[in-house]
């Protein structure tokens, strides 16, 4: 008997407490949504149940114990209509934490941006190419408690992320933040984060935290995650939407670009904001 079904989507269930349980569903299973909508909705809290072990074993929890779900190839929820439908892309290897800060913590970051509105400075690339990207970044990020945060709780996550991209468990050396906002009209056209330059060829992982107000009020912004083998220079591609609280990680040499924001005003207080970052390997 097979125990995984066919298209598969690989999933880790982290509880309160750490513990952590793998299961595969079917890509089309409505479980998979409502693993989602318990992650995001706490309360009222209900009976969850998830097979594992090919279905042999059933493993029930209250939903207000479900911390985070990870999906690997990673699986699009987009609601309409207060439905969750759901997509999974092509294979493109990436990770997604939903709630990767606490909703304290979430708030008080968007908070740490809005106070910090006059740091904020226009982006560049390492490359010099002008028309490439923009957005505006505060750099001061790397001085402040922030950073000692998500470097902790990136950490948490550090193996996991590592083994589902395939990359050695990662002697982490130089480690690089920034905090972006992209406002109306902000891209950063395809590119790669490691290796179009001296300077960025040892980055191995690329993060991105995304966190905005809500209810939200841009469009766009989506990033795109492609690979090379089409015609031109394009293959497959995996569209992620921003959500707020979720972190995403890919391989820094992954070709990626954001689509540009749409926003009916250019207020910055609506921008979809984002803490990103690399990690290099230990020489
Ligand atoms: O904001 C994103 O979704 C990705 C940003 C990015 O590609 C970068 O900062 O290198
Ligand atoms: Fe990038």
């Amino acid at each position: 008997m097979k125990d995984e079904p066919l298209n598969a989507i690989d999933i880790t269930l982290i509880l309160r407490g750490d513990s952590r349980f793998e299961t595969a569903l079917p890509a089309a299973d409505p479980l998979l949504a409502d693993l989602h909508a318990a992650v995001q909705q706490h309360s009222p809290s209900r009976l969850m149940q998830v097979p594992l072990d090919g279905g042999r074993t059933a493993l029930s929890f209250a939903s207000s114990e479900l911390v985070s779900v990870l999906t690997t190839p990673p699986v699009l929820i987009e609601a309409a209509d207060s439905q969750a439908s759901l997509q999974t892309g092509s294979y493109l290897p990436c990770v997604c934490i939903d709630d990767f800060l606490t909703p304290d913590e979430n708030t008080r970051l968007l908070q740490y941006a809005l106070n910090n509105e006059s740091e904020f400075s226009p982006s560049d690339v390492t490359t010099g190419h002008e028309g490439y990207r923009r957005s505006m970044v505060l750099q001061t990020i790397q001085d402040s408690p922030w950073r000692t945060l998500f470097e902790g709780r990136l950490d948490v996550h550090l193996s996991h992320i590592c083994q589902t991209l395939g990359i050695d468990t990662l002697a982490v050396g130089k480690r690089e933040i920034q905090l972006t906002a992209s406002g109306k009209g902000d891209f950063f056209k395809l590119h790669r984060d490691a290796g179009e330059d001296v300077g960025t060829a040892a980055r191995t992982l690329t993060y991105v935290y995304y966190f905005f107000r809500e209810p939200q009020s841009f469009s766009g912004g989506n990033l795109l995650l492609t690979d090379d083998t089409g015609a031109n220079g394009r293959g497959k591609v995996l569209a992620m939407r921003p959500q707020n609280n979720r972190l995403v990680a890919f391989r820094a040499d992954q070709l990626h670009e954001v689509e540009p924001v749409f926003m009916a005003d250019d207020a910055f207080s609506e921008s979809r904001f984002t803490v990103n970052g690399w990690l290099r390997a230990a020489d």
